[in-house]
């Protein structure tokens, strides 16, 4: 099976700095896995994950995307590209950034699909039927700001998935959780995996790294192990 992501020498010197904080990676991700990225802090992780999902262009090194319409060389694309590329093509899980505080849950959610061309409407249709799906019934028209951690993950969720991204990025998404709430919020992710997507998801979590299909460990910016489990645990 040709892999979805496939990085080669992938490279970033931040301006400034003497070493790079990612260092001739070599990565492929295959259609349908999880894939958790671990390592101490300063190894590299969320660099990688940034390169991966071209929100940051690498110094070297490439970064191929298949898409429906064919392979896409994400290192080479301009600031528009990627950002487009990010819109239409890849889900984002993080710890804050992507929702609006004073937007309701479903206007968080919808606004990724009008952001794509998709008419109000249809994108508030479509975004009720994930947070519904997500467990967040009754909760759509309440700001943001008034849910809990566990709630903004799973809109979170909902936004990665509503525009129909094959690839879903989550950057510690259960760091800022209680340890049943993010066994939920871990749930959620990997049930979107068990329905076709792929995950690459960096953690600290030793536990949400033990669910996933493999666990790539960063050390000073290389990949010193990538294991990959050869059971799944339910
Ligand atoms: N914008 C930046 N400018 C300069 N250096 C940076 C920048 N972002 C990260 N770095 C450096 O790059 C290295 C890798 O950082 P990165 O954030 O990728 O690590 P990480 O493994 O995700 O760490 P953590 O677990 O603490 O989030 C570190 O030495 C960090 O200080």
């Amino acid at each position: 099976m040709s892999p979805l992501l496939s990085a080669r020498g992938l490279t970033m010197v931040y301006p400034g700095s003497a070493t790079p904080a990612l260092d001739a990676v070599d990565l492929d991700v295959q259609p349908g896995e999880s894939v958790a990225v671990m390592g101490a802090s300063g190894s590299g992780k969320t660099t990688l994950l940034h390169l991966l999902a071209g929100i940051l262009r690498p110094t070297a090194g490439t970064v191929t995307l298949t898409t429906p319409s064919g392979p896409v060389g994400v290192h080479a694309l301009d600031d528009a590209g990627r950002s487009r590329l990010r819109r239409e093509q890849l889900g984002f899980v993080f710890q804050q950034g992507l929702l609006l505080d004073e937007l309701t849950a479903v206007e968080n959610v919808a606004v990724a699909l009008m952001l794509n061309g998709v008419p109000r409407a249809a994108a508030t249709a479509q975004a009720q039927d994930w947070l519904a799906a997500l467990g967040l019934a009754g909760l759509e028209d309440r700001r943001l700001g008034a849910l809990s951690g566990g709630q903004a993950q799973r809109v979170a969720i909902a936004r990665a998935q509503v525009t129909g991204a094959r690839l879903l990025f989550a950057d510690e998404p259960t760091g800022a959780l209680d340890s049943r709430t993010g066994t939920e919020v871990l749930d959620l992710l990997l049930a979107a995996v068990t329905q076709g997507r792929t995950l690459v998801v960096v953690t600290h979590d030793a536990d949400v790294a033990a669910r996933c299909d493999r666990v790539v460990t960063l050390r000073d910016g290389h990949i010193v192990a990538d294991a990959r489990r050869t059971q799944a645990v339910a």
